[in-house]
């Protein structure tokens, strides 16, 4: 019997195959999402041999954040983590040497994050190869990935860990497209979209719905989204919108020249984890793409404390958020907060329960 694999290069063969027309679009959208089926089903296997997605490499979680390392084998990641975290993590010359998830802790702007240094992972890793799977697994449950890249190595490396990482549900750099799709009991399907779309063809969009068994459906595009942006939203289940940034290891061994070209890479941070290089920029960065906010509190009649934030993760940042972070108590006896800062207009303004905070805000929770 055919593996999920061997499926897998079945219909991708016949993709490149088939040219891409007014003909064969519905075609073209059928294979799509057969692939998109089976490529879960190889990260979800329901019956013997299955995949065990973190097991034994997953590790208690601390902190607001995680954040994971991803690389091919001697790029430099534990030496890295020991750079940032001072947790000692083996590091050497030979390929890897990591062998299990180890964890450490940054702390920044009073934040407490959980950096988790993982094996080298190489092509082919989210079919099976080494223990790719598990370590990626890892890295699907992270707040932010660091995809680190050797720059002696060829730049092509950075596509070969692009792909692997969206073989496995991840989306990097990206935003869920902005699809709605609403199911009805008959009507067929109908599609709206508020900007023109130069991707998506109706008959290829009809092929999938088709293929997931979604036949009546009402489907609000409010991007210029693709085939795959939909079957994304279709399977939003198994889908992870991670940022990542590209830390590019081992400056030191290049010139100033090729450094110069490596600024001009989006999301990237030219670093040397041996010499420490750079790193305050990645670590800059990082705090960034993690989009935390420190609320300081201020009680009344005093100054603020400045020294420990509470810190609220991005989309849990109203005030009803700041309480339960203290105390799940406090909700049930709040009256009003003060807050100062650029969440707020009037300085001070009082606020409810759903306002939303800002970084770096000042509250006061007055009691009832
Ligand atoms: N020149 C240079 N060498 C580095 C740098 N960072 C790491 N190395 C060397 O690269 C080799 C591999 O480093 P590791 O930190 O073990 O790499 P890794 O990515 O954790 O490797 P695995 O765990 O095997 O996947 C070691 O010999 C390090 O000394 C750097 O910034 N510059
Ligand atoms: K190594
Ligand atoms: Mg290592």
């Amino acid at each position: 019997m055919a593996t999920t694999v061997d499926k897998i290069k079945h219909i991708e063969d016949e993709m490149a195959k088939t040219q891409k027309n007014k003909a064969t679009s519905f075609h073209l959208g059928q294979l799509k999402a057969k692939l998109a089926k089976l490529k879960k089903e190889l990260l979800n296997p329901t019956v013997n041999g299955g995949s065990g997605a973190g097991v034994g490499f997953d590790v208690a979680r601390t902190g607001v954040a995680s954040v994971g390392f991803i690389g091919f084998p001697s790029v430099g990641k534990s030496t890295l983590m020991s750079r940032i975290t001072g947790q000692h993590s083996e590091a050497a010359a030979y390929e890897f040497t990591t062998l299990t998830t180890v964890p450490g802790q940054v702390l920044y702007n009073g934040a407490k994050i959980q950096m988790l240094d993982l094996p080298g992972i190489i092509q082919g890793a989210k079919d099976g190869k080494g223990r790719g799977r598990q370590v990626i697994a890892v890295a699907k449950t992270c707040n932010l990935i660091f995809i680190v890249l050797d720059v002696n190595k060829p730049l092509t490396d950075k596509r070969v860990i692009e792909t692997e990482l969206e073989g496995f549900g991840i989306r990097i750099n990206k935003e869920p497209p902005n699809i709605k799709i609403t199911k009805k009991d008959k009507g067929g399907i109908s599609i709206t979209s508020t900007v023109n779309l130069s991707h998506i063809d109706n008959d290829e969009v009809k092929a999938v719905m088709n293929e997931y068994r979604m036949a009546n459906c009402d489907i609000a595009i409010r991007c210029d989204a693709t085939i795959d942006d939909l079957i994304d939203v279709i399977e939003a289940k198994s889908r992870s919108y991670i940022p990542v940034i590209y830390a590019l290891n081992k400056i030191d061994a290049i010139s100033i020249e090729e450094l110069d070209l490596l600024y001009r890479i989006p999301n990237a941070c030219p670093i040397s984890s041996e010499h420490g290089w750079n790193v305050d920029e990645l670590m800059e960065q990082m705090w960034d793409k993690l989009r935390l906010k420190r609320i300081y509190t201020k009680p009344k009649g005093k100054l603020p404390d400045y020294s420990a934030p509470v810190v609220l993760k991005d989309g849990r940042e109203t005030v009803e958020d700041f309480c339960n972070a203290i105390h799940k108590t406090i909700v049930e006896q709040f009256r009003i907060a003060i807050v100062y800062g650029k969440s707020v207009r009037h300085q001070p303004q009082r606020v409810g329960l759903t306002h939303v905070l800002e970084d770096e805000d000042i509250i006061t929770i007055v009691k009832k």
